[in-house]
Order: C-alpha cells, then sequence, then structure tokens
C-alpha cells in the first residue's frame, strides 16, 4: 500500500515539475520569439519605459510575426500588412475580443467600459451608441463648436504663443466636455478640467504599474487593502471619476431644469431618448468617462506631435504656406472643406500619424478561436498587437522611414501601407472622424496663421533644439512640454482672427451655460479686449 503511494506521489511530483518547467516556455507551433526566461518567459525582456522600441526591434529580427509568452499567457505581435490583415480584418469575428483586464474590466467599471470590455452583449450595446454619436456624418454636426474652440485657440496663441501646449489641451478637454454635456472649459486650470487631468493620470500610473499584476498573481486581488496599495490607488480614482461624471451631469441637469437653450450634447441626447439607449446607472457613469478618456489627450497629443515634428522643417512650412494661401487666401480663416484642396496639409498630418502613432502598439485583442497564419498557430485565448510603431518605421514599407517626408504620401502612384493608427475592424476607433476633423482643421488653421518654428534662445541668438523623440510614458504617447514659436503671419491674420472668434461668441456662449464664476470673468476680461 504504501509503495503503490509512493509510485503515485512521485508521477504527481514528477506531473508538477514537467508542467513547471514548461511554465513561461514557448509552445510549439507558436510564432519565434526572443528566448524565454524559466517561469517569467519574456517579461524579463520587456523595458517598463518606451516598450514600442523593444517591439519594434523584435519586429526586425524575427519578421512579420512572432510571439511573447508573458509568464503562461501568450502575447502574438503582428508586423507587416499581410499579418495585420489576414488576423485582424479578415479574422475579425475572433480577434475582436479584449484580453482579461481584472482591474479595469471588472473590479473598476463592472464591463462597462467599452475599451476595457470583453463582454459581446456590452460591446454590442455600447458600440452602437458611439455609432449613432460619432459616425461620419453626425462628426460633421460637431463643426461649429470645433470652428469657434479653434478660433479661440488661435487668438490664445497670437497673445501667449508660450502658452500653445496646455492651449491644444484645452482646446480639446473644451471640445469634449461641450460634445458630452454641452459645457466648455475656457481655462485649462478650470476646476473639472483639472479634476479630469488629475484621474487620468493615476489612470495611466496604474496602468503601467498595478493592472498587470493583478491578472498574474490571483492572490494579490483577495488581500486586504493595508497590504497591497492597489485598492486605495483604485478607489480614489473611481471617487474622482465619478465626482467628474456626476459633477458634470448636475451641470446639465440644472440647465434642463431652468429650461436653458440645449446644446444638443451627448448626454442630452441620451436623457431625451433613454428608452431607445437603454443604458444602466453604471453606463450613465462610463460612457462619458470613456469618451473623454478616449477623446481629450488623444487628440491633442495627435496634434502637439504634428507640431514637434514641424520645427526646423523649413521646407515644408514654406510649402504648406504656399497651398493655404493658394487655396485659402489670406482674408479668412481655412475651413474643413478646404482639406479636399489641401494635399499637402493632408499628407503633414499623415506623415505625423505615421512617425508619431498616438498608440505604438494599438490596443490589445484577444483571439477567441484558433487561426493560422504563414504555417504558425495563433491560438484561441491569446492576446494580438498590431505594432503600428514598427509598421510606421519599417524600410520595406517606408524609404528612410525615419526622415520627415510629407511628400512620399502625395504620388498615389506611390501605394503606402496603413499603419492603423486608430485601430482595426469591428474594435476601430468611434471617435475617428471626429478625432480626424479636430485635428485637420487646427492644424490647417495653425499653420495658416503663425510661422512655426524653434524658439530662439534670448543668450545665445541660437534657435533651441528639440527631440523629435522626448515622449512622456503612459497609455497614449505625448511628447513631453517643448518650446516652439509662433509667429504671426501678417498684421491682416490677427484682425481675421479677432473678427471670426467674435463671429464665434455665440456659439461658444451656447456651451457657458454653467460655468463658474471664475470662468466667466476670465472670459468677460478677455472679450472686452476683443
Ligand atoms: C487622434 C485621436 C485618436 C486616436 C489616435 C485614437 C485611437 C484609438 C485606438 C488605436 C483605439 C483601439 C482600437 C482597436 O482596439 O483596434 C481606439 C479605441 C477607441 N476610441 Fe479612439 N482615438 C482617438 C480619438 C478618439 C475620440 C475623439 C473618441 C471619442 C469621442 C474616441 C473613442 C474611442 C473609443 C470609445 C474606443 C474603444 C472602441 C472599442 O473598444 O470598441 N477616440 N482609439
Amino acid at each position: 500500500m504504501i509503495y503503490l503511494f509512493d509510485i503515485l506521489a512521485l508521477g504527481v511530483a514528477a506531473w508538477l515539475a514537467y508542467k513547471l518547467a514548461l511554465y513561461g516556455r514557448r509552445e510549439k507551433n507558436l510564432p519565434p520569439g526572443p528566448p524565454t526566461t524559466f517561469l517569467l518567459g519574456n517579461i524579463p525582456d520587456i523595458p517598463s519605459k518606451k516598450a514600442f522600441h523593444a517591439f519594434a526591434g523584435w519586429a526586425r529580427e524575427y519578421g512579420e510575426i512572432y510571439s511573447l509568452k508573458l509568464g503562461h499567457k501568450t502575447t502574438i505581435v503582428l508586423n507587416s500588412p499581410a499579418a495585420v490583415e489576414a488576423i485582424m480584418e479578415k479574422g475579425s469575428r475572433v480577434t475582436q475580443d479584449r484580453p482579461k483586464m481584472w482591474l479595469f474590466d471588472h473590479y473598476m467599471y463592472d464591463h462597462d467600459h467599452l475599451i476595457f470590455s470583453s463582454v459581446p452583449s456590452k460591446v454590442y450595446q455600447l458600440r452602437r451608441v458611439f455609432a449613432t454619436f460619432l459616425n461620419q456624418t453626425t462628426a460633421q454636426s460637431y463643426l461649429p463648436i470645433q470652428n469657434a474652440e479653434s478660433c479661440q485657440l488661435l487668438y490664445d496663441i497670437m497673445f501667449q504663443p508660450d502658452g500653445f501646449f496646455t492651449g491644444v489641451k484645452r482646446f480639446t478637454i473644451s471640445l469634449m466636455f461641450s460634445l458630452t454635456y454641452g459645457t466648455r472649459a475656457s481655462r485649462i486650470d478650470t476646476p473639472l478640467a483639472a479634476l479630469y487631468y488629475e484621474a487620468a493620470d493615476k489612470t495611466n500610473e496604474l496602468l503601467a504599474d498595478r493592472s498587470a499584476s493583478l491578472d498574474f498573481v490571483l492572490i494579490l486581488r483577495v488581500m486586504p487593502s493595508w497590504m497591497v496599495s492597489w485598492r486605495k490607488q483604485t478607489d480614489c480614482l473611481n471617487a474622482q471619476e465619478r465626482q467628474l461624471t456626476s459633477e458634470l451631469m448636475q451641470k446639465l441637469s440644472s440647465r434642463r431644469k431652468a429650461r436653458q437653450v440645449g446644446t444638443n450634447s451627448f448626454m442630452e441626447q441620451i436623457l431625451d431618448n433613454s428608452k431607445e439607449f437603454g443604458l444602466t446607472d453604471n453606463m450613465m457613469h462610463t460612457l462619458p468617462l470613456l469618451i473623454l478618456q478616449a477623446g481629450a489627450d488623444t487628440t491633442a497629443c495627435a496634434m502637439l506631435s504634428v507640431i514637434l515634428l514641424l520645427l526646423g522643417q523649413d521646407d515644408v512650412l514654406a510649402k504648406a504656406h504656399a497651398e493655404l494661401d493658394a487655396v485659402v487666401g489670406r482674408h479668412r480663416l481655412p475651413v474643413l472643406s478646404d482639406m479636399e484642396y489641401l494635399p499637402y496639409i493632408r499628407a503633414i498630418i499623415k506623415e505625423s500619424e505615421r512617425l508619431r502613432p498616438t498608440n505604438p502598439l494599438g490596443f490589445p485583442h484577444a483571439a477567441t478561436e484558433d487561426q493560422t497564419y504563414a504555417g504558425y498557430v495563433v491560438p484561441a485565448g491569446v492576446t494580438v498587437l498590431c505594432n503600428t510603431w514598427a509598421l510606421g518605421h519599417d524600410p520595406t514599407l517606408f524609404t528612410d522611414p525615419e526622415n520627415f517626408s510629407p511628400e512620399r504620401w502625395l504620388d498615389p502612384a506611390d501605394r503606402h501601407a496603413d499603419t492603423w493608427p486608430f485601430g482595426i475592424s469591428r474594435r476601430v476607433c468611434p471617435g475617428m472622424h471626429l478625432a480626424r476633423n479636430s485635428v485637420a482643421l487646427v492644424i490647417t488653421r495653425l499653420l495658416w496663421a503663425f510661422d512655426i518654428k524653434k524658439k530662439i534662445d534670448p543668450m545665445s541668438g541660437c534657435p533651441i533644439e528639440v527631440d523629435t523623440l522626448d515622449y512622456a510614458e503612459g497609455l497614449v504617447l505625448c511628447p513631453n512640454k517643448f518650446q516652439a514659436d509662433f509667429i504671426l503671419r501678417g498684421r491682416e491674420s490677427a484682425e481675421t482672427i479677432r473678427h471670426e472668434l467674435r463671429e464665434a461668441i455665440p456659439q461658444l456662449e451656447m456651451h457657458e451655460g454653467s460655468l463658474e464664476q471664475s470662468d466667466k470673468d476670465h472670459i468677460q476680461h478677455m472679450r472686452t479686449a476683443l
């Protein structure tokens, strides 16, 4: 009897040892990838900062598809247009899911936050709401407020060129507050904008430091809060996010009670058609929150990347100015419908999307069924990434890829690969049309109004150099604060900006019904001088 028990125990021990030895090792049939470490797989190989550079390096080494082992989990990385098309576009039915992100999807938002959600019925319901507000046609109806806010941005930069960085950020948060709740942010440090940025910083910290460990080390999820810091951090973030959406909603409710003229904001439409949309209380918090999170900083960072890449590009600037002066002239600001006749400006924006994608590794998808590609298996359960950064920097797709060269997009015969800056197929960014309109309008107007140059050091008289790769860590790739000079192009530009801002005041006022007194004072002061 004892003998039999010994054999059984030995068998179990051998089986456990075998399983343990495989833990973190790459399974057969998976695409190749960097050598793995016992238990951890490739976790030690992934740098904590600017990981996308390492991902691009592996693309050069292993080709169009490779795999990484993160403990027992597998990530498949796609690095060629053919691989992305096959697995994420044609195979979108089985790669539209999100990998399980316990902290955000389950604990924080109860599967009601579209970007993290992996519950098909909720994804379907929420995407339907987004499709109503943000399709290509409805995106056109937001142009009046985009035009008005961009006049304000030009005016602010004209008086305070050094404030361009926060000016761009103010433009996007104000636009998203207005579109979602009908309330502007007339200053970057208006209390609700400050609250938004504080919460956004906390989200970035949690995503970078804590969330993944909770997917791997399950015991961390049940430990009491005095033993783990994530609970306190998450609860604090949750409280701030709820404060943000409830204060914005209170402002909207009081305006509705006072029967003030509506702005047709997303939340007003949802309240007016609550039966049709059928959103739960939690969704009434997560949906607008996601619009602010996904829409504000992404768009600002895309604009700031264009500005950063333009510094020192005098030839590019001269061509852009020549095109604008020929098509638009000097007596009015450009409008979105001019874009059709501004191929060079469109090329500048496209080139910036290629060189500095806002999401360099896209957003993770998960496979729900096995697929094969180039003889390798992409098994059900793995995470799939579109390596946007590597695609945009691939010398086989783009000649001299590190060079900022809008010209490469001008020749229709010179076909260039898509780099999917807004994601793929069924999870493609629903805010893409709105974001593209904002970037096009702001960049075109900034180029029309200003010579965008490197700032001159007053002591040495030399240009202050900028590092075009100096980017902050976070969910979104955003330039760190940099210096640039915005020199007004002729005195008549100032008069045009003033005139168009005066014309835009009624549009802005529609979104000023429930501002703080300090914001009202700021606006009055500015408009008296206009
Ligand atoms: C330049 C600006 C923007 C960029 C580069 C961008 C990029 C992206 C990317 C890469 C994804 C992931 C797609 C995927 O999983 O394949 C995404 C998702 C998303 N974006 Fe954007 N985005 C931008 C602006 C916006 C705006 C303005 C909004 C809303 C007003 C928005 C709302 C969303 C939402 C709701 C999702 C989640 C979609 C889902 O999971 O099904 N985005 N975006």
